[in-house]
């Protein structure tokens, strides 16, 4: 079964497990796996027409309710995300109209047993962690190829690290001294030079090796732990740096579709 048919059975057990009647503002991640939240976000809000959907409200044991997507706004992460609000007629919200979220459903480049995970792919986790810190409930979506024990296993490309444009040479400079073994400043695809975020700056992706919390050596010769956290705070006090991909202690819980393109593997916190 193919990677897109676990992404999807994800998506549609997260929505299926966490939007009720009541939900009303939800926040809209970036990436593939998104995709299949908004489809089955419409599919639930056309409850009525639908009849796959009322059967399995009959027979499961999973209730499922129709959603009245009019009372419902939804807040995006990206451009991306916000072209899918809009084409699939949803109602659009900004990040900045509220104080709280009811839910948040994204997806992740990879995810540890802590739930603890790296954001960025896309280069959109500046504003997936602002819905994110604001949400009640931030749950995570992806294919089984992101789960691993420590962070730093699966996604060797490098945590992302968003930079102001001008501040890129020195931040990647302050990278290597505290020991990034790779680094990479992202560069566009059908366009000669840098990647360019939907906040204008740029990217830097810096591998760490495996945060599995041993003691680490910067190139100044300073020890410091490779924990998610620590290097989410060393990175974070760079000059230039807007926000690092580690997302730490946010999730409360995440799924996972499985390589059978079925089921779905559920961690929890
Ligand atoms: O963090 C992200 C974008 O910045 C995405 O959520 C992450 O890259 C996963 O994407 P996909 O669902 O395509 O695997």
């Amino acid at each position: 079964m193919s990677l897109t048919e676990s992404k999807r059975q994800a998506a549609y057990k997260a929505v299926d497990t966490h939007l009720n009647s009541e939900t009303r503002i939800i926040g809209i991640g970036s990436g593939s796996t998104i995709v299949f939240v908004i489809e089955r976000i419409v599919q639930r809000g056309n409850f009525k027409k639908n009849d796959e959907l009322n059967e399995k409200n009959e027979n499961s044991d999973q209730k499922l309710e129709e959603l009245d997507l009019d009372q419902c706004v939804f807040i995006p992460t990206s451009f991306q995300s916000r072209q899918l609000i809009i084409h699939n007629g949803l109602n659009l919200g900004e990040i900045d109209q509220y104080q709280e979220i009811d839910i948040t459903i994204d997806g992740a480049d990879e995810v540890d047993e802590n739930l603890n995970a790296i954001k960025g792919g896309g280069a959109c986790h500046l504003r997936e962690k602002v819905v994110a810190e604001i949400s009640k409930k931030f749950i995570i979506v992806a294919d089984y190829t992101k789960r691993s024990t420590v962070l730093g296993e699966k996604w060797v490309k490098g945590i992302p690290i968003e930079v102001i444009p001008f501040c890129y040479a020195l931040a990647y400079n302050s990278l290597k001294l505290l020991g990034c073994q790779k680094l990479n400043l992202r560069m566009a695809k059908n366009k000669a030079g840098p990647v360019i975020t939907d906040n204008g700056n740029f990217v830097i992706d810096a591998y760490f090796g495996k945060l599995d919390g041993q003691q680490s050596l910067g190139n100044d010769n300073f020890m410091f732990i490779n924990s998610p956290s620590e290097v989410l705070k060393r990175i974070k006090l760079l000059t230039g740096v807007v926000e690092v991909g580690l997302f730490v202690g946010m999730a409360e819980i995440a799924y996972f579709g499985e390589e059978d393109g079925c089921s779905v593997g559920v961690l929890k916190k």
